[in-house]
């Protein structure tokens, strides 16, 4: 398990404040980052994977700057990135790209070990029998659940999925969520993946940053994922139809040093 720490990471576009001096440390859990379109969500992804230079602050996992791209993140895509002509084996096969080079994985040089990896991470995500099937034949539930393999692949600490679900229905999208749970806990990995499906969230999240504008707006437990906190998020948009009132009589404190108490209405998973 790993630990990363994001610090007051700014990243600007000209005018644009995409992200805007957030800081939170995540360590063995499941993170869901929650926020509307344009919240930052994918910027602040993007520069903890870095794939995009942060203006200011920095990103560190286990106490090193992760600058550049780094084989111990591993990223799973909203448009899965597979390449779609070949076998569900060789994609997933190609994640030890990102660990042993690019002519290695040209020439399919890659190692026993490496060929052993790709068949259990098709198997962790349920499709060690179409592991020959090619991806331009399988839904886009399974194609995602493949992107989840060959990021397992590639043997990393920390995973990052950007939106994973965001094209599926909402059968396949509980389940790809589901085998993306089960993989990080199964290579016990710390997870960090953006979602704008709310019911969702609540039901994989260990624990949920929410941004709005940027700027981190909390960052809490799943018994503090209320539905006022949700409303400030989107506005009253989302939660329509989502959150029940329940009374909780609970006292718990927000970790966003906010000291904000948790209101009584919880959003259903
Ligand atoms: N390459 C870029 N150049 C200029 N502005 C950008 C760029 N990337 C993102 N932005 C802007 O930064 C802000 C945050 O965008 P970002 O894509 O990170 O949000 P998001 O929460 O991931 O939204 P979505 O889910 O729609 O992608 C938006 O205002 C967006 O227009």
């Amino acid at each position: 398990m790993s630990t990363l720490r994001v610090e007051n990471l700014t990243k600007e576009y000209g005018d644009v404040t995409a992200v805007d001096d957030v800081s939170f440390e995540i360590e063995d859990e499941f993170v869901v980052l929650l926020g509307e379109s344009g919240a930052g969500k994918s910027t602040l992804l993007r520069c903890v994977n870095g794939l995009t230079e942060p203006t200011s602050g920095g990103v560190y996992l286990d106490g090193e700057s992760l600058a550049g791209s780094q084989p111990e993140v591993g990223m799973i895509f909203q448009q899965h990135n597979l390449v779609d002509g070949v076998s569900a084996y060789l994609n997933a096969l190609n994640g030890s790209l990102e660990r042993s080079g690019f002519l290695e994985s040209l020439f399919q040089w890659q190692s026993r070990e490496d060929k052993k990896r790709a068949l259990e991470a098709l198997e962790t995500v349920g499709l060690l029998d179409e592991a020959h099937q090619r991806v331009s034949q399988m839904s886009g539930g399974q194609q995602q659940r493949v992107g989840i393999a060959r990021a397992l692949v590639q043997d990393p600490s920390l995973l990052l999925a950007d939106e994973p679900v965001a094209s599926l229905d909402p059968a396949s999208a509980e389940t790809v969520m589901e085998y993306l749970k089960k993989a990080a806990g199964l290579h016990e990995v710390t997870a960090l993946v953006s979602l704008h499906q709310v019911n969702i969230a609540a039901h994989f999240g260990d624990r949920f940053i929410g941004l709005r504008d940027g700027q981190l707006l909390f960052d809490c437990g799943p018994d503090e994922l209320t539905a006022e906190r949700i409303d400030r998020l989107y506005g009253n948009v989302e939660t329509v139809g989502l959150a029940e009132t329940t009374r909780t009589g609970g006292d718990s404190e927000s970790r966003d040093g906010t000291g904000e108490q948790a209101d009584d209405r919880r959003v259903q998973a």
